[in-house]
C-alpha cells in the first residue's frame, strides 16, 4: 500500500473541550505523521466553499454556523493507507453510532458536534488539502 495523504479537521467542540493533543495522539499512535497543521477561525465563506456539496441538506446552514463557532485545526496526515485509515479511528459520524474507542466515540457528543472530519476519498482528500494548503 503506498503512502497516502489526507485531510482532517479538528472541529470547533473539540478545541473548546481542549483535546486537541488528546486527538492527534490516536493519529500518531497510529501510523499517521503531521506534515501540516494550523489553529485557525474559519470564516463562513470558507465554511460554505468546504461543505459546498452539502448546499441542500437541510442541516447545512447549522453546519455552517457550528463550523464557524470558534477555532479549528486544519491538518494534513500522510501514512499507509491514510484516508481509511484515519476513517476508522474517526467512527461513525452519529458518535451514538461509533465503534468503542474511535475518536467521535470518546470525544463527540452529537451528529453536529462530532469532534473531526476526515477526507472519504483520495478525490476529496486532493481538494481539501488544496483549499486550506493550496497544494
Ligand atoms: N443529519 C445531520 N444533522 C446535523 N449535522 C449533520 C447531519 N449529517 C451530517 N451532519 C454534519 O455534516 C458533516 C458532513 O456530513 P457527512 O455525511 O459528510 O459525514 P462525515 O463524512 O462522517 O463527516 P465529515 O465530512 O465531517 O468527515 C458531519 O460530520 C456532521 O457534522
Amino acid at each position: 500500500m503506498a503512502i497516502e495523504r489526507t485531510f482532517s479537521i479538528i472541529k470547533p467542540d473539540a478545541v473548546a473541550k481542549n483535546v486537541i493533543g488528546k486527538i492527534v495522539s490516536r493519529f500518531e499512535s497510529n501510523g499517521l505523521k503531521i506534515v501540516e497543521m494550523q489553529l485557525k477561525q474559519l470564516s463562513r465563506e470558507e465554511a460554505e466553499g468546504f461543505y459546498a456539496e452539502h448546499k441542500e441538506r437541510p442541516f447545512f446552514g447549522d453546519l455552517v454556523e457550528f463550523m464557524t463557532s470558534g477555532p479549528v485545526v486544519v491538518q494534513v496526515l500522510e501514512g499507509e493507507n491514510a484516508i481509511a485509515l484515519n476513517r476508522e479511528l474517526m467512527g461513525a459520524t452519529n458518535p451514538q453510532e461509533a465503534a468503542e474507542g474511535t475518536i467521535r466515540r470518546d470525544f463527540a457528543q452529537s451528529i453536529d458536534a462530532n469532534a473531526v472530519h476526515g477526507s472519504d476519498s483520495p478525490a476529496s482528500a486532493e481538494r481539501e488539502i488544496a483549499y486550506f494548503f493550496g497544494k
